[in-house]
C-alpha cells in the first residue's frame, strides 16, 4: 500500500496492493494496522454504498458539523468519479482550498477525508459505484452542505450541467455555510 500526498495536510490518497492472477486479483480495501502506520486512526463506524446510474451525477458538497463530524475513507467498486474535497477549518492554512481525484474501479484509488472537510464526486461514466466508511453516524441534524459551484471555492468540474439532488441545488455558497471546525 502506497500512500500518496495531497495538498492537506492530513488527506491522502491511498495506492493499496493488488495481487492479480489467473483467477482475478485480490486486495486488502482496508486494514486498520496499515492505516494507523502511516499516522490514520478512524474508527470508523459505518459503511456507505452510492449507486448512480448516468455520468454526470454531482453528490455534493457535503459534510456533518461537529460534534458529529465525519472523516472518510471512498473507494469505488465500479465505474469512475472525479472526487472532491475542500478544507473547511478555519484555523488551516488551506481553508476555502479544494482538490480533486480521479477514482476508479481500475485504478483502485481510495481517498481518505479528513474531519472538518466538505465532500462531493461526481460519476464520470454510468452505472458508478461508490463505497466509503465514516467514523461517525449519520445525523441529520448535523448534515450540511455548500453549493457545489459556489464561485468563490472555483472548482474545475468535469460537468456544468450536473444531476443534482433536490437537497443539492438548495444549499448555500461557501460564505454562507454553517461551519463550527
Ligand atoms: C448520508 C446518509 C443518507 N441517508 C439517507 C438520507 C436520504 O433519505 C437518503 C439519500 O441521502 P443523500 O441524498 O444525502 O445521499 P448522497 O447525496 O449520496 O449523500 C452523500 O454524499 C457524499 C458526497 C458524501 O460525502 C456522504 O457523506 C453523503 O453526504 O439516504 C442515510 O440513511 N444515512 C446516511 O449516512
Amino acid at each position: 500500500m502506497q500512500l500518496i500526498k495531497t495538498k492537506f495536510a492530513d488527506a491522502f490518497l491511498i495506492n493499496p496492493d493488488v495481487f492479480k492472477d489467473a483467477r482475478g486479483f485480490f486486495m486488502e480495501a482496508y486494514n486498520a494496522q496499515t492505516l494507523a502506520s502511516f499516522g490514520i486512526y478512524p474508527a470508523f463506524v459505518q459503511d456507505n454504498q452510492s449507486f448512480s446510474k448516468e455520468p454526470g451525477v454531482l453528490r455534493g458538497l457535503h459534510y456533518q458539523l461537529n460534534p458529529k463530524s465525519q472523516a472518510k475513507l471512498v473507494r469505488v467498486l465500479r465505474g469512475a468519479i472525479y472526487d472532491v474535497i475542500v478544507d473547511l477549518r478555519r484555523q488551516s492554512s488551506t481553508f476555502g482550498k479544494w482538490q480533486g481525484f480521479i477514482i476508479t474501479e481500475y485504478n483502485k484509488y481510495q481517498l481518505f477525508v479528513p474531519k472538518g472537510f466538505a465532500h462531493g464526486f461526481c460519476t464520470l461514466v454510468p452505472d458508478t459505484e461508490v463505497m466509503y466508511k465514516v467514523d461517525s453516524y449519520y445525523s441529520p441534524d448535523h448534515e450540511r452542505g455548500i453549493q457545489w459551484d459556489d464561485p468563490e471555492l472555483n472548482i474545475d468540474w468535469p460537468v456544468t450541467d450536473p444531476i443534482l439532488s433536490e437537497k443539492d441545488q438548495k444549499y448555500p455558497g461557501f460564505k454562507h455555510a454553517e461551519i463550527n471546525f
